[in-house]
């Protein structure tokens, strides 16, 4: 059985801390991060608000990041292995329809993108108040760090915009706060998963 969980929301609301601990915790579990995809700064566009527009759809390679899950689908025991994750011997987890493979895909721009919007079997959407991520993005290291003014002018409205367009999609969406302690929310998540996964085997 193949199970993919999507692990989006707001910058710095913790996805990346809270996929960490459930990759160590699920089995036969590989991670599709939605950061690896972003295109180049040189192929970035400036907005009309003088900042490079990093927040939107476009500053993402999209079409590579739906081809490498169509290649965990398409056989998710050489994805693993090719990702150095060891799978689990059939033996130990029962005949090969009862093996469970699990994909995380992780990224703040997960449910706005419709080639995306039927792979997953459960969204999770983690939230945290403006204040607090801003607190948090202002500690943070990118690989091309935040210019001045750019959490205000660029990344939280486009969040606001992109949250409000998501709302309007049928996605069963499950938001998680993130001010709950990463124990809390990893708790939550993990049994969640567990009930879940052991009703469909
Ligand atoms: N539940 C939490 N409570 C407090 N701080 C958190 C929590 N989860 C994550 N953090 C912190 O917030 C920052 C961003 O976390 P990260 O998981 O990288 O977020 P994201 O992947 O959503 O951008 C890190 O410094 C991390 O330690
Ligand atoms: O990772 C990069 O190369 C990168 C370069 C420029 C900006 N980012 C920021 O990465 C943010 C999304 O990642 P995250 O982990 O904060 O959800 C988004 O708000 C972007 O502004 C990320």
């Amino acid at each position: 059985m193949k199970y993919i969980i999507g692990i989006g929301g707001v910058t710095n609301g913790g996805k990346t801390t809270l996929t960490n601990r459930l990759i160590k915790a699920l089995p036969n579990c590989c991670v599709v991060h939605q950061d690896d995809f972003f295109k180049p700064p040189d192929q970035i566009q400036v907005g009309e608000d003088g900042f490079k527009q990093w927040d939107v759809i476009n500053a993402l390679d999209m079409e590579a990041m739906v081809n490498t899950i169509k290649g965990w689908v398409e056989n998710p025991v050489k994805f693993a292995r090719s990702h150095g994750i060891q799978v689990a011997p059939t033996t130990e987890m029962g005949p090969p329809e009862n093996q469970i493979h699990i994909l995380i895909v992780e990224g703040f721009l997960l449910y706005n993108y419709k080639p995306l919007m039927d792979v997953y079997d459960k969204c999770y959407y983690i939230t945290i108040p403006y204040e607090e991520c801003k607190r948090r993005r202002s500690t943070r290291q990118y690989t091309v760090p935040d210019p001045p003014g750019l959490f205000d002018g660029h990344v939280w409205p486009m969040y606001l915009k992109h949250r409000a367009e998501m709302e309007t999609s049928c996605l069963p969406i499950e938001y998680l706060s993130g001010l709950k302690t990463k124990e809390e929310i990893y708790n939550q998540v993990y049994e969640d998963i567990h009930n879940t996964l052991l009703n469909r085997l």
